[in-house]
């Protein structure tokens, strides 16, 4: 089987991460192609991946066999209605806007398109991505497989029966690396506080998520275990934690990921 041509509209911060991704699973340049309203954008993608660019979102949607939409979510109407109506036989659309409904997606691109609506996030520029993927029902186990083999190539994938699940996976992974991010600055700057140069509290702040995320997931016990095993009675760790708690982490969290969720559904409902 012929590898298919992938298209990405809107070449910023996701697209990045998805082709930098693939071109390091043996994805060839050859079968990627871009397009951004900057032509300077068009131009560095072109020096950083050695791919095809183009400014016409209509060469896209001629040639494709999956139409990759990676613009932000207040231009897809405009976008998806640009398009035009005629495009590649047997053409995919995934979709990655955060809360851009599959019903809205078909209204701006016709009845009966395909559509995969999915949620990446930025971390697929190291093959380390986590996706959540949603079929409409005219998408064809060939092409189920084929947006599942696209998003694998840059990390792990898990389909959904219910669409709205996606503002569910949003709050956890699609936004989730911005949360370990802010956790890690606060780290650097206690660590600095603590009398650390700054360099080497970032170092150590750094490895330590990365052995905690990679212990965790090879890990046979859950990750409150793991926790507990770092507590000594009455020593350093407990008392850390019993600060996050007593100050109320896990309701900050939960809160917090449910003002992300609630902020998906309301764009569904705003850009509707
Ligand atoms: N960033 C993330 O971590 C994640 C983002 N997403 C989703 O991915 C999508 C893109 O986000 P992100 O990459 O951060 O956004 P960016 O703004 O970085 O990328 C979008 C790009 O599309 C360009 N663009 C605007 N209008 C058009 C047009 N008509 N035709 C072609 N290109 C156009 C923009 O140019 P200009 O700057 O000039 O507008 C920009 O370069 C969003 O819908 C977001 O919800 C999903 C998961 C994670
Ligand atoms: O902040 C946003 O809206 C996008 C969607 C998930 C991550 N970034």
């Amino acid at each position: 089987m012929t590898a298919p041509v992938i298209g990405f509209i809107g070449a910023g911060n996701m697209a990045t991460s998805l082709i930098g991704g693939m071109l390091q699973k043996n994805v060839k340049p050859a079968n990627l192609i871009a397009s951004d309203s900057k032509p300077e954008q068009c131009a560095a993608l072109e020096r950083q991946f050695q791919i095809r660019t183009s400014t016409d979102n209509a060469v896209l949607a001629a040639e494709c066999d999956v139409l990759l939409l990676a613009v932000k979510p207040q231009v897809m109407q405009d976008v998806c209605r640009a398009l035009p109506r005629e495009r590649k036989p047997g053409q995919l659309i995934i979709s990655i806007a955060a809360g851009i409904s599959c019903v809205s997606l078909e209204n701006w691109l016709g009845a009966g398109t395909a559509i995969v609506r999915c949620m990446p996030n930025t971390p697929s520029l190291r093959g380390q991505g986590v996706s959540g993927l949603y079929a409409t029902p005219a998408v064809s186990e060939a092409q189920r497989e084929q947006a599942e083999s696209i998003l694998n190539a840059v990390g792990i994938s898990v389909w959904l029966d219910e669409e709205k699940l996606i503002d569910a996976v949003t709050a956890v992974s699609g936004s989730g690396p911005a949360y370990f991010f802010y956790l890690i600055e606060a780290m650097i700057d206690a660590g600095e506080k603590l009398g650390l140069p700054r360099d080497t509290a970032e170092r150590l702040a750094l490895f330590t998520g990365l052995g905690a995320a990679d212990m965790a997931v090879h890990s046979d016990v859950d990750v409150a275990e793991l926790r507990r095993r770092v507590c000594s009675p009455n020593g350093t760790t407990e008392r850390a934690i019993e600060t996050f708690r007593s100050q109320g982490l896990p309701k900050m969290v939960d809160d917090a990921m449910q003002a992300c969720a609630d902020r998906a559904a309301e764009m569904s409902r705003e850009l509707a």
